[in-house]
């Protein structure tokens, strides 16, 4: 049975990225996806966004919607200081089970927590069966079309306190219109925009912040 793209990436990473090395996992994943195969990845001229967001914010608890082969998992729990935790969703099993291999080969495994299921289930679960009070950052990576629902399903879950932090990818590219005009037109929140380009590609990109106002 061939593989898939996403096996493929796995397996480049283990045997040619460092065991216990983030950042070498970080670059090796980029390697493949910008030489050999083209992967939704948010990568690294994006990923630096992310990352200064990250620091910024220095969340206690994060949550990642769309985890897909673990690249941004890994490249945020990096960045989290001690006992601090990455939670990241994902419903795909095949995605789940590569994610899971690559933050463990990562070396970044007790900082996150992998969540298998669609994010409209496991959202209003965050507070009683993962004992979450409220969340500090939330990355929004997964389908485009989700993105205002879970958004608004975080403040109905009350899991937004004043200060957290949404960073959204793929504002540009594929798009997301109908959350930047709801997250743009909600008073509740206060919005950046950080232009850059589509991973690997010359594409524009973008990344919206939003701060959560309470
Ligand atoms: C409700 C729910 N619950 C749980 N997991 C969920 C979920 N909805 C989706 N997922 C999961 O998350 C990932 C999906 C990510 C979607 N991302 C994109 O579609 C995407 C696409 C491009 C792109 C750009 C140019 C092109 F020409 C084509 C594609 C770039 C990107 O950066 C993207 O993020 C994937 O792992 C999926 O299983
Ligand atoms: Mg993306």
């Amino acid at each position: 049975m061939n593989q898939t793209k996403e096996q493929r990436i796995l397996n480049f990473v283990l045997q040619n990225a460092v065991r216990g090395d983030p950042c070498s996992v970080l670059d090796t994943i980029d390697k493949y996806c910008s030489q050999k195969e083209w992967a939704m990845n948010v990568g690294d001229e994006k990923g630096l966004i992310l990352d200064k967001t990250v620091e910024e914010v220095n969340p206690s608890v994060a949550l990642e919607l769309g985890t897909y082969c673990g690249y941004s998992a890994v490249r945020i729990a990096r960045l989290l200081k001690a006992g601090a935790y990455l939670l990241t969703v994902e419903f795909n099993p095949e995605f789940a089970a590569i994610a899971k291999q690559m933050i463990e080969f990562a070396g970044v495994q007790d900082k996150v927590k992998l969540l298998e299921g669609p994010s409209e289930e496991i959202i209003p679960q965050l507070k009683k069966k993962y004992e979450v009070d409220t969340l500090d950052f939330v990355f929004l990576d997964h389908w485009k079309d989700r993105y205002t629902p879970d958004t608004i399903l975080l403040q109905e879950c009350n899991l937004l306190r004043k200060g957290s932090v949404l960073l959204a990818d793929n504002i540009i590219f594929p798009g997301a219109p109908e959350f930047l005009n709801y997250i743009r037109n909600n008073p509740h929140f206060q919005c950046t925009n950080y232009p850059s380009h589509l991973e690997y590609m010359k594409v524009g990109d973008a990344m919206e912040k939003a701060v959560f106002l309470g």
